[in-house]
């Protein structure tokens, strides 16, 4: 069996409430999960069990109220939730991708360059870039005559195609995936389907949310039901 790629140890979230007087909102603790090269681990759980928010404590988004994650990142293993803010932003830019449920606009910068963003980061060149932008956006049946123009007023299922091909194009070795289906037709529905079991074989660890079952059924190898974790 091959190392893991992620893992968590004892992860607690609770909110405080400061326009409430500081009352706290416990979501989940104690949640160990792991998840190796080519696995995709679903969590499952009701409306409001804290799916979301682990995601986003994984990724560094929210502070854990409790707990530790680690990532292998660059063959070493790194303690996400210790390291320091120059250390996460390598982590996001190299090992650990995310797509979130709702695409972040950036002002007047045109969809093909927002998904070509990653891969400059990562020193590819502009025209490569946009190729490979393009040829993500054409894979995700994005018209192009979208191509050139910023997000902004894009429906809501093409932003998330565009935001799945921002989140994916650098093909980091894990992906946290926030409901990636949820505004999609049928037809979209499958190439994200194939998009994530294809990154799953070329070795990717995937955690997601996948509401849609058949979604779920046709990517999960494992499944991590947030209710047994609820405080
Ligand atoms: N930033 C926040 N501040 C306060 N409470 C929050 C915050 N984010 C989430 N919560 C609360 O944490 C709980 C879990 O929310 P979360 O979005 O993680 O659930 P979920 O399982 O992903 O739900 P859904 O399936 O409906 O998307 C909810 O009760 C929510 O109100």
């Amino acid at each position: 069996m091959t190392n893991p790629m992620l893992e968590a140890r004892g992860l607690a979230k609770s909110f405080t409430l400061h326009g409430r007087g500081g009352v706290q909102l416990p979501v989940f603790a104690d949640v160990d999960l792991q998840v190796r090269s080519g696995e995709c681990l679903a969590l499952t759980g009701r409306s409001g069990s804290g799916k979301s928010s682990l995601l986003r404590c994984l990724y560094g988004n929210y502070a854990a109220s409790a707990g530790e994650v680690g990532v292998r990142h660059q063959g070493e293993w790194l303690a996400l939730s210790k390291a320091q803010p120059r250390e996460v932003l390598a982590v996001r830019r190299d090992t650990l991708g995310y797509v979130s449920q709702f695409l972040r606009v950036i002002p007047r910068v045109p969809a093909l360059d927002v998904v070509a963003q990653p891969l400059r980061q990562l020193g590819v060149g502009i025209e490569e870039a946009r190729e490979r932008a393009g040829a993500w956006l054409a894979r995700l049946n994005l018209h192009p005559r979208l191509w050139q123009l910023p997000p902004a007023t894009f429906s809501g299922g093409e932003q998330q195609r565009v935001n799945i091909a921002h989140g994916m194009i650098a093909a980091q070795p894990i992906l946290l995936l926030d409901e990636p289906t949820a505004s999609l037709d049928a037809a979209n529905r499958a190439v994200v389907v194939d998009l994530i079991r294809e990154a799953c074989a070329r070795g990717a660890a995937v955690i997601g949310i996948f509401h849609d079952e058949e979604v779920r059924d046709a990517v999960a190898t494992g499944r991590l039901d947030l209710e047994a974790f609820r405080t």
